[in-house]
C-alpha cells in the first residue's frame, strides 16, 4: 500500500518561546492495557477496563483478540466519566488471523493465548516484526507442546496451531533480548494445564520493571505467582493453574508517554502536571521522577498528581537504563540539550526496538549538529550547540517525541512522519501543542 503523504509529511516541532506552565492529561498506558485485554480474554467471567488507551498498539490486540472470538465492547460511562472496554471472554477460536503492526506486546503476548485457540491462529505484521526477535516465544511454546509452523528464523511471519489446550510445565529461555518473552509466558500460564516455570538462562535480563507489572497483574486477577522477589530461585517464575478473575480496572497514564512533557519543563524551565500519576506503580516511567531530578528538575507528587519543574538548568547524566530502556529515547534528547556530556548504560537490546534506536538517535542528534557516539550497550552524548533540520523517526514513535523535545529548543527541527506517534500516543501533535498554549 502507497504511504499516506500526511503520514511522512515534515511537521515543523514547535520551539519554545519562554517556559511552559501546562497541565496534560496523558491517555492510559500502553503496557497495562495490552497486559489487561490478554488477562481479561483469558478469565472466566467479564471484566472492564476503564480509561484504556487506544492507540495503534492496543486497537491491534483488541482485534486480534476479536479475531479469536473474545467479545470486546467499547463504550463511555454513563456518567462521562471517559471510555471504557468491556470483556467478555470465551473459547478462543482459529482459524484467525492476527496482525501485530510492529507492537512488541502483540507479536509476544498472543501466540501462547493462540497456543489455547481450537484452531490455527497467523501471525502477521510490519516489516519491521520480522526481525524483532521472538525466538523465546516459539521455542518455549514449542517445548511446551505447541505446534507452531514458521521459517524456521525464530520470528514472523508464523502459524500457531492451537490445540484447545496446552500441556505448560518447566521451560527455559533466554530472555536477554526481551523481557517480553517472560511476560508473555506467564501471561497465558493460568490456563496451562500445568501452569509454568520459566527459568530464564541468558545474560542480563532487561526491563524488569514490566516482568513485575506482569506478575502484579497477573496477582489482582487471582493468579498464584511465585518469583524470585518472593522467595523463589533467582530467575525463576512459576504460574499455577487456575480460573482468573474478571475485574474492574482503570487504566494508569502512560508514564513512558508522560515523558516529553516533563522533559519539556526540564528543558524550559518551566513547570508540567500530570494528573493521576500513581503513588505505586511498576510503570518504568515512574522511574523519570529520580532520573529528571538528577538532570536538573524538582518534582512533587500529590493526590492530583505530579508537578514537575525545571530549574532552567539541565545537567548531563551517567546511568544504566536496562531497566528502563523505553526511556532512553528521550533522555537521549535532553541529555543532547545539558550543560555536561552523558553515558547512557545497559540498553544494547533496543537496537533490536521499533528500530535500531542507538543507532538512529546516534544519526539523527549528530545531522543536527550534535555529537553523540554508540558504545556496545548505550549512547555517549556530548552537547554542542544544534542547529535545524529534518529529524527521521524510522516509524519508531519514541523518536519522533525525542524530536519533538529538541525542537522546544532548537529552531528549525521538523519531524519525519510524525503521525508514527500514533503507536502509543495518537494524540501527540495535539497535546504537544496544547501544552505550548498555541
Ligand atoms: O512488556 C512490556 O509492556 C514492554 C516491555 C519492554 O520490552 P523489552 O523488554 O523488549 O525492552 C518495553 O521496552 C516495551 O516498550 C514494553
Ligand atoms: C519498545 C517499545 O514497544 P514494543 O511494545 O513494541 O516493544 C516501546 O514502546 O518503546
Amino acid at each position: 500500500m502507497a504511504p499516506n503523504p500526511a503520514d511522512t509529511a515534515l511537521w515543523p516541532a514547535p520551539h519554545a518561546s519562554g517556559a511552559v506552565d501546562a497541565t496534560v492529561h496523558v491517555p492510559g498506558s500502553k503496557s497495562v492495557t495490552n497486559r489487561a485485554l490478554v488477562l481479561a480474554s483469558l478469565a472466566s467471567e467479564p471484566g472492564w477496563l476503564r480509561r484504556p488507551l487506544r492507540s495503534r498498539d492496543t486497537l491491534l490486540m483488541a482485534g486480534a483478540l476479536r479475531a479469536m472470538g473474545v467479545g470486546i465492547e467499547e463504550g463511555v460511562g454513563p456518567d462521562g466519566s471517559g471510555e471504557f472496554w468491556r470483556v467478555l471472554p470465551t473459547g478462543l477460536h482459529g482459524p484467525a488471523t492476527v496482525d501485530v503492526g510492529n507492537a512488541g506486546t502483540v507479536m509476544r503476548f498472543l501466540p501462547p493465548v493462540a497456543a489455547l485457540a481450537d484452531g490455527p491462529v497467523r501471525f502477521d505484521g510490519d516489516p519491521r516484526s520480522y526481525e524483532r526477535p521472538l525466538h523465546g516465544v516459539i521455542d518455549a511454546l514449542r517445548a511446551l507442546g505447541a505446534r507452531i509452523d514458521d521459517d524456521g528464523r525464530g520470528a514472523l511471519p508464523l502459524t500457531v496451531h492451537g490445540g484447545g489446550a496446552l500441556d505448560g510445565g518447566p521451560v527455559a529461555i533466554d530472555a536477554s533480548s526481551s523481557s517480553q518473552f517472560v511476560s508473555a509466558l506467564l501471561l497465558s500460564a493460568p490456563r496451562f494445564n500445568q501452569g509454568v516455570e520459566v527459568r530464564h538462562t541468558g545474560s542480563a535480563l532487561p526491563s524488569m520493571p514490566h516482568i513485575r507489572m506482569t506478575v502484579d497483574m497477573l496477582r489482582a486477577v487471582g493468579a498464584q505467582v511465585d518469583t524470585p522477589e518472593s522467595g523463589g530461585e533467582p530467575n525463576v517464575w512459576r504460574v499455577t493453574p487456575g480460573a482468573l478473575l474478571g475485574r474492574d480496572l482503570t487504566i494508569e497514564p502512560d508514564l513512558s508517554n508522560a515523558q516529553p512533557f516533563l522533559a519539556a519543563a526540564l528543558v524550559t524551565g518551566g513547570k508540567v502536571v500530570v494528573p493521576d500519576w500513581p503513588a505505586r506503580t511498576t510503570q518504568p516511567g515512574d522511574r523519570l521522577r529520580e532520573i529528571f531530578t538528577e538532570m536538573g528538575g524538582s518534582c512533587e507528587l500529590t493526590e492530583y498528581g505530579l508537578e514537575f519543574t525545571g530549574s532552567g538548568r539541565v545537567h548531563g547524566i551517567d546511568v544504566d537504563l536496562g531497566e528502563v530502556g523505553e526511556l532512553t529515547p528521550g533522555i537521549a534528547a535532553v541529555a543532547a540539550l545539558a550543560d555536561s556530556p552523558s553515558t547512557l548504560r545497559g540498553v544494547a537490546h533496543l537496537r533490536l526496538h521499533e528500530t535500531d534506536r542507538l543507532a538512529a538517535l546516534t544519526k539523527e542528534i549528530n545531522e543536527l549538529g550534535g555529537d553523540v557516539t554508540e558504545t556496545a550497550d548505550g549512547l555517549h552524548i556530548r552537547p554542542r550547540p544544534l542547529h535545524g533540520g529534518v529529524f527521521h523517526t524510522y516509524e519508531d514513535h519514541r523518536m519522533a517525541t525525542a524530536g519533538a523535545i529538541l525542537g522546544l529548543a532548537v529552531d528549525g527541527v521538523r519531524i519525519e512522519n510524525v503521525a508514527t506517534t500514533a503507536k502509543t500516543l495518537p494524540d501527540f501533535p495535539e497535546l504537544w501543542t496544547g501544552m505550548l498554549g498555541a
